[in-house]
């Protein structure tokens, strides 16, 4: 047996025999050279194939990493990189001589591509695989969807490629995608098989001439499957195309199946989706190097370990906290006031876990948590001494709460952190009872705690950089997305749902009914509209904090206006709702009428209808007709223009920051790209001249007044997103 020699872009030091082409590394940076790499490759498989002395090749990647696939950043260069790749896929699997991939680290998008031209592909045990070009607005666009499933069959090809999932070595062993798992050098291993290679016939592992496995009932299962892919899909096109590529598959020759995959591929690389998907990346990427206005920042600031933590309070937040933590395999102390409270949420917690446990036990995974090492209950708050981080997630009480943390303060070590998870109240304020209020931050989680990703990272006027970085790192290990935020009332998330859900209501008054509304923002993309999510929120969420305000209920002034407050424009509906015990899923009554107290299937009310009526009625407000253009624009330009004050005010540092968390936390589409980025797609010059319109028709709403960041980067020339914040401090002369 002879080998060929290395043939490499970049330096194999392994010092294996000679038979290797490296591909490209695990992260292609951003000025990554894609077509050099791609050009490396397709010369180091000629010139393998031209020298009589090599017999095999082996592929694998640099630095026991396969290949993270094409870097995403070409896809929006005008040099669109990429394309290139299915030919040189064709040309791997053309080859007389056997190639073998070596799968080790990951293989991703076009990297797994590469592998399906291979004869054969080993796959290190540790190896993630996956095509997850769906999740970047795209699809496999290199004979990805012809191959695949004519290797493992159209089902399993279907799930692969419509999520985007990451599989493990062993279910990819399972599904016949790879063909060995190693637990040793894998390139080695690779080595080994293409000696035994040498001179086999290697016709039937060339995936292009196979026929894609027959289903008994191959229509009815794409039929039924496309409904599926749809629904998951939820606006976005690029699950759709996918499962397009794959039926012509199972409906073309190869060679035509390739053909409709670059047309489906083009259509999606062009689409604004791919670009707000690809965008959602890079942002989230982006807000993990966190700084502040003070000069702290990622760079220089170290997290320290938490061996122990502590959630004081198991209501539902605090038991979705309990869960996340049990799982990052964080041991943890859960603290009720008392016994009978302690005993629901023990019960509570263990549910959830065990459904955790469940679904891990799926994947191939096991949760530890019947192990009083890993979670403890108690009441009493000494259990606390030794614990390195508290999460309070009690109810949002600023009294309790501060009553919480002076006494926090006096038990906890000296370097212990205290978090609160508040979607709203002043840090500071409550940072104030303790002795350490450099170590108090906010940490606002999502509900359901153990599922939502986004983490709401708070700091005071005195946090420390290293409070900060720690709660950044909690949330990487809790596999959240921590996005550092400053402190203001609602901070980032809740500020800018404020205007959005006020307009909402103040279109019901002018006219509208709840599900028109909710409609019109489900076609937008939005997972659920205001008055659903409002009912499933429980209307009486915001009714007592309105009353803690003193907005509404025994507090407010006698005499005040029923449609204002402070000289603004305001709606009691949501008040009248709660008055009549509307609270939403949980009565069985709220903007919507359900099944039963607890149901889940929201019904549009008649008796919201004539409420309504009557109520406009009342008001002598005349019912007029609003379209689904001016409820978006009201909704969403009033959600962006707050969004603009966040960031003039630099209370988070950038728009991707306020786009992480709208994608993450509260349903926003994705394939939008986050509310900042749409307003840059919208055109902030269109967005600043509507908010003009509806602000001069509703003077007294001064959240419909442009933002000045807003009107400023509009005097600026309208500059693109990435440069709005250089903006902020120039001056402007046509302002
Ligand atoms: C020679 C053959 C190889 C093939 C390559 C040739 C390409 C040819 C084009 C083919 C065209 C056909 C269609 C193919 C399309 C694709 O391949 S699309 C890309 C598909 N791949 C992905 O979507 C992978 C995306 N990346 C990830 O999922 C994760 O980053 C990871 C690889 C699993 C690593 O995760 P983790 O360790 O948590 O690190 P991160 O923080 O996520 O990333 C670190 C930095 O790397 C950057 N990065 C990662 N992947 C890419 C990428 N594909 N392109 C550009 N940049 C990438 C990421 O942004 C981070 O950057 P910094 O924040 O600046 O550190």
């Amino acid at each position: 047996m002879s080998w060929g020699r290395h043939i490499a872009p970049g330096q194999d030091n392994r010092k294996l025999p000679e038979v290797q082409v490296v591909i490209s590394p695990l992260h292609p940076t951003r000025n990554s050279p894609c077509l050099a790499v791609l050009q490396a490759l397709e010369d180091g498989l000629k010139r393998a194939d031209a020298d009589p002395s090599v017999k095999a090749v082996t592929i694998c990647g640099e630095n026991g990493k396969f290949s993270a696939g094409a870097d995403i950043r070409g896809f929006s260069s005008p040099n669109k990189q990429g394309l290139g790749l299915g030919p040189i896929v064709s040309l791997i699997e053309r080859s007389e001589k056997p190639v073998v991939a070596a799968i080790e680290g990951i293989a991703l998008g076009g990297g797994l591509e590469v592998t399906l031209g291979c004869h054969y592909r080993i796959a290190h045990v540790q190896a993630r695989m996956g095509l997850p070009e769906v999740t970047i607005g795209l699809l496999p666009g290199a004979e990805g969807t012809q191959r695949l499933p004519r290797l493992i069959g159209v089902p399993a090809a279907l799930d692969i490629i419509t999520t985007g999932r990451h599989i493990s070595a062993s279910e990819a062993l399972k599904l016949g995608l790879v063909d060995e798992v190693v637990e040793e050098n894998t390139v080695e291993a690779a080595i080994r098989l293409a000696n035994r290679l040498i001179g086999q016939p290697l016709g039937h592992r060339r995936l292009s001439l196979k026929p894609v496995p027959k289903l008994p009932n191959m229509e009815a299962f794409l039929t039924e499957a496309l409904v599926k892919v749809k629904k998951r899909a939820q606006g976005c096109l690029a699950p759709e195309l996918c499962f397009q590529a794959i039926k012509a598959a199972t409906e073309q020759p190869f060679a035509d199946g390739v053909r409709k995959e670059r047309e489906l591929f083009n259509i999606l690389l062009t689409s604004g989706q791919a670009k707000a998907l690809q965008y959602a990346f890079f942002a989230e990427r982006a807000v993990e190097k966190w700084t502040t206005p003070s000069g702290a920042s990622w760079k220089t600031a170290s997290p320290q370990p938490i061996r122990k933590a502590a959630v004081i309070g198991l209501g539902t937040m605090g038991r979705g906290i309990v869960t996340s933590l049990v799982k990052a395999k964080i041991p943890v102390v859960a603290l009720e006031q008392d016994l009978e409270y302690l005993n629901t949420g023990r019960k509570a917690v263990m549910l959830l876990l065990e459904r955790e446990a469940m679904k891990m036990e799926q994947g191939g995974q096991t949760l530890d948590f019947n192990n009083p090492a890993r979670l403890q209950f108690a009441v009493d708050f000494d259990v606390l001494r030794d614990v390195d981080l508290v999460i309070e997630a009690v109810f949002e009480n600023m009294a309790l709460k501060k009553e919480i943390f002076n006494k926090l303060s006096r038990i906890c070590k000296p370097e212990a952190f205290l978090c609160t998870n508040t979607s709203a109240l002043n840090i500071d304020e409550i940072a104030s009872v303790t002795s350490r209020p450099q170590q108090v931050i906010g940490t606002h989680f999502f509900s359901p705690a153990h599922v939502m990703r986004l983490l709401e990272i708070i700091y005071g006027r005195h946090t420390s950089p290293t409070t900060i970085a720690t709660a950044m790192q909690l949330a990487k290990v809790m596999k959240k997305v921590g996005v550092v935020v400053g402190n203001c009332f609602g901070f980032v998330g809740n500020r800018m749902m404020f205007p959005y859900v006020q307009q909402a209501v103040f279109l019901l008054e002018e006219g509208s009914r709840p599900e028109d509304v909710d409609q019109v923002l489900e076609d937008f993309g939005f997972k659920i509209g205001p008055f659903r999510m409002s009912d499933l929120a429980g209307l009486d969420v915001g009714w007592r904090s309105r009353k803690d305000q003193g907005l509404t209920g025994p507090t407010l002034a006698p005499g005040t206006s029923a449609r204002q407050r402070h000289g603004y424009r305001y709606s009691p509906l949501p008040d009248l709702l709660c008055e009549k015990g509307r609270f939403g899923q949980k009565t069985g009554k709220g903007w919507y009428q359900y099944e039963k107290a607890g149901g889940r299937t929201a019904k549009p009310d008649p008796w919201i209808h004539s409420f309504l009526s009557e109520y406009r009625d009342t008001h002598q407000i005349k019912t007029r007709f609003i379209d689904q253009e001016e409820i978006l624009e009201r909704c969403l330009f009033t959600l962006i223009n707050e969004g603009f004050d966040i960031l003039a005010e630099g209370i988070a540092s950038g728009p991707e920051h306020l786009d992480v968390v709208y994608i993450n936390g509260y349903g926003w589409p994705k394939h939008r790209g986050g509310p900042m980025f749409y307003a840059s797609t919208v055109g902030l010059p269109n967005i600043l001249a509507k908010l003009q319109k509806y602000s001069e028709i509703h003077p007294d709403v001064p959240q419909l007044r442009p933002s000045a960041f807003l009107k400023k980067l509009v005097a600026m020339g309208n500059p693109p997103l990435n440069d709005w914040m250089s903006y902020l401090h120039r001056q402007s002369n046509k302002l």
